[in-house]
């Protein structure tokens, strides 16, 4: 079936030619109109059209070209950043782009951890969500013209995980009406914030406040760093750059002491504790209100994991529909290295998996802003979900998006080793994610917490109700039953996939907590309990947080059919559903078998179902893959390139090699030369 309009997506950076004629043809044999599923991940016809005007503006701009970004040094792309900043200013103000979505648009399509990426993440953010009316209106107008740029301070050298460790101090003083800011120790150095090193004018710090000596608690307190007309740092601050990380060299992350430095009682952020003028000091409605940002943030990596992960299937799902290795017998042409089983074992997973976050972030988006509504009207009883939900899908998805572009990466054979792939670089930039905004361990404690607790209650209480996606956790019940996937055919039953997933998250919890117990009996109190089974709850929350993606997408997809999605769209969506929930079953096949719930009976359908499920989707993959509608410019990849002349591409882009300037080896006078004509 051929798409419904064409793609209006330029075909940059790739070398012009003929497209690879193994592309054209299964693009041609697409069993649904791509195009449509383009709409349906973009949220329509007219959204993906306007992100398109965007993806071509900036894939056409040479301000915003990445070719070269291989070959320059960390202080060039550094810079290299600052104008690329520049220009999207320069951009919104060309185009009107005055909306924050539209920013967005811009921002994503650049496609690069830029310096700003903070200020519009975090630093507005805190502002919006802790500053009191008149604090937003000072900083906010401020704040969004870029006439201040703001980072987010709150990891020091000691601490980051736990943050009632951090050891920054705001004393108040009473007698001038001021904080003063101050890093008593060397591991009270703020560390890793984004932008902070270089860039920054201002902060929003996460300090302990003291008042009277009265310890109140870590707050958020807003301080200048910089001039404003020369950009030194201000008197008592000392700041700079963190120095060479893994990647993620276009931000200057940063480090920051004080030395007594004072900011006026009005540069804390008061919307919900405050310090009146006479250092009276006012609790906020809920103790973990200040950690408000990281909530959204959490759930703002959530949503990209989806198209992180889709750009590195994109690359190679195309590198292998090219890539030829192996006639399957002498005298045949060879085999395109997607043909073979073990390719789509590793790729069609993954592939599926990007799906099934597209649907993941759309729900986390949508529990946001119900979570934001309620706040705005002092309700917050959503937060602990909120928080929890957020915690294990970040963890989940960031763990599972990491590994699958190492996947990616590997199953392009050498190839996928050159940074010319645009896999390591991926990679290498993608993989904090799931360390910052919350180390995914110690996520995945706080989802388990939550879990156990919920289930306690429900053993304490039958007939209690429990919200949506925990409410499994009061059927005691579901423990005692067994699989009935008898079939391969049962095995793609949504109903039947679901149920595993409950039965698995439910059994963990159970017996996460009946090992709590069983610890306590022994004689340890609950803090020693709790350490004992904490490998354990980690499994806890992978499993409910694997149940919450599944049952997304399955309602996605009925959703989709309530409302007249087409039959060829719906069929290939269930097929990517039907292969994740399966996949991830097979993945963690022991957690299923422990307990009895599912036995060979099962398990030899579900391995023949995936292996169906495998062949069925490989006619539709480049179409998958395509739906995704990346621009060259956005995959960076030779491997990747739409037109699908990868060889020529890589060739090309390799003459750019710094080495290749000269003929003759730099060094080669110094070094080669001497040993080459010595006298034997
Ligand atoms: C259209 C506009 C769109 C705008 C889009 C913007 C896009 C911008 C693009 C930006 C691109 C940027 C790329 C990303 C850059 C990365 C930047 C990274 C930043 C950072 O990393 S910032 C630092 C993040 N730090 C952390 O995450 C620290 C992790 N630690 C914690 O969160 C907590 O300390 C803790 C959860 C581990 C434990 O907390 P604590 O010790 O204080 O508390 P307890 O363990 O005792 O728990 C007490 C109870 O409180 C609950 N709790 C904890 N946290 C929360 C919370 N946040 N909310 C609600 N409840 C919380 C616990 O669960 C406990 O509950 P219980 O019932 O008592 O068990
Ligand atoms: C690229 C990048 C950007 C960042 N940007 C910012 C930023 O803009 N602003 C900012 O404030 N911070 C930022 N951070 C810091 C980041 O938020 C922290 O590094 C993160 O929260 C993890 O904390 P940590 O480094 O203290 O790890 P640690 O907590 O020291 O973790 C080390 C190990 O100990 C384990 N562990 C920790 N606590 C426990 C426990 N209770 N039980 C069992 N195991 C445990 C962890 O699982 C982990 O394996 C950034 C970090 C990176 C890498």
């Amino acid at each position: 079936m051929s798409s419904s309009s064409k793609p209006n997506l330029p075909v940059t950076n790739a070398v012009n030619g003929p497209p690879n004629a193994d592309l054209v043809r299964e693009r041609g044999a697409a069993s649904f109109p791509v195009r449509d599923l383009t709409y349906l991940v973009y949220g329509g016809q007219e959204r993906t059209e306007h992100l398109e005007r965007i993806a071509n503006m900036v894939a056409s701009d040479p301000v915003f070209r990445k070719t070269d970004r291989f070959f320059l040094s960390r202080t060039e792309q550094y810079r290299r950043s600052l104008e690329k900043v520049r220009h999207y200013k320069e951009l919104i103000a060309k185009h009107n782009l005055h909306s924050e979505l539209d920013q967005q648009d811009l921002r994503q399509a650049i496609d690069e951890d830029l310096p700003i990426g903070l200020h519009v993440g975090m630093f507005i953010p805190t502002i919006v969500g802790q500053g009191t009316d008149e604090q937003q209106k000072k900083w906010l107008p401020l704040a969004r013209a870029y006439k201040i740029i703001g980072t987010y301070a709150q990891t020091e050298l000691g601490h980051g995980s736990f943050i009632r460790g951090l050891e920054t101090v705001a004393t108040y003083d009473k007698s001038t009406q001021e904080f003063v800011l101050n890093s008593p120790t060397l591991t009270a150095t703020k560390w890793w914030p984004g932008a902070l090193g270089k860039t920054s004018t201002h902060c929003v710090v996460f300090a302990r406040l003291v008042i009277s000596d009265r310890e109140c608690g870590v707050h958020p307190f807003m301080v200048q760093l910089r001039s404003l007309e020369n950009h030194e740092p201000l008197k008592g601050i000392t700041v700079g750059d963190i120095g060479p990380k893994f990647a993620y060299e276009t931000m200057d992350n940063g480090f920051l002491r004080f030395d007594h430095v004072r900011i006026p009682r009005d540069h804390m952020l008061m919307r919900f504790a405050q310090v009146a003028a006479d250092g009276t000091y006012s609790t906020p409605p809920h103790s973990k209100v200040s950690y408000a940002t990281m909530v959204f943030m959490r759930a703002y990596i959530i949503g990209t994991a989806s198209s992180t992960l889709a750009k590195a299937v994109t690359i190679a799902v195309r590198y292998s529909c090219v890539r030829k290795q192996f006639p399957l017998r002498s005298g045949e042409p060879e085999q395109q290295i997607l043909n073979y089983q073990n390719q789509q074992a590793a790729l069609f997973p993954l592939l599926a998996t990007a799906y099934a976050f597209h649907f993941t972030g759309n729900y986390i988006r949508q529990m946001y802003s119900d979570f934001v509504r309620g706040m705005r009207a002092q309700d917050f009883s959503v937060l602990p979900e909120m928080h929890a939900t957020s915690a294990g899908l970040k963890s989940l998805t960031t763990w599972i998006a990491s590994a699958g572009i190492e996947t990616c990466r590997a199953s392009c054979g050498g190839h996928g080793y050159s940074k010319l792939s645009g896999l390591p670089s991926l990679y290498a930039n993608y993989i904090p994610a799931c360390t910052y905004e919350g180390d995914n361990t110690v996520m995945c404690f706080q989802l388990a917490r939550y879990l156990l607790k919920l289930y306690g209650k429900a053993q304490a209480k039958p007939g209690l109700r429990l919200p949506g996606n925990v409410s499994y956790l009061e059927k005691s019940t579901l423990l005692d039953e067994r699989c009935d996937a008898s079939t391969e055919e049962l095995w793609l039953d949504p109903a039947r996939q679901l149920h595993a997933y409950r039965n698995r998250a439910l059994r963990l919890v159970a017996n996460c907590a009946n090992r709590l117990v069983a610890e306590m009996q022994k004689g340890k109190d609950e803090v020693l309990a709790v350490e004992a089974i904490k490998s354990d709850m980690v499994k806890v929350a992978k499993a409910h947080s694997y149940y919450v993606v599944l049952n997304n997408f399955v309602n996605a997809i009925e959703q989709l059919r309530a409302s007249g999605t087409s039959t060829p769209i719906l069929r290939v969506l269930k097929t990517l559903c039907d292969l994740f929930a399966l996949h991830f079953i097979q993945a963690d096949l022991g957690d299923f078998l422990e307990y009895g719930y599912l036995s060979s009976l099962h398990t030899e359908p579900l391995h023949a179902q995936i292996r169906r499920l495998l062949e069925a989707i490989r006619p539709d993959a480049v179409a998958l893959v395509d739906a995704f509608n990346f621009t060259d410019h956005a995959l960076g990849s030779a491997l990747g390139v739409h037109n699908g002349r990868v060889y020529e591409t890589l060739f090309e882009w390799a003459q750019q090699e710094p080495l290749n300037k000269t003929q003759v080896a730099p060094g080669y006078h110094e070094y080669i030369k001497p040993f080459l004509l010595a006298k034997m």
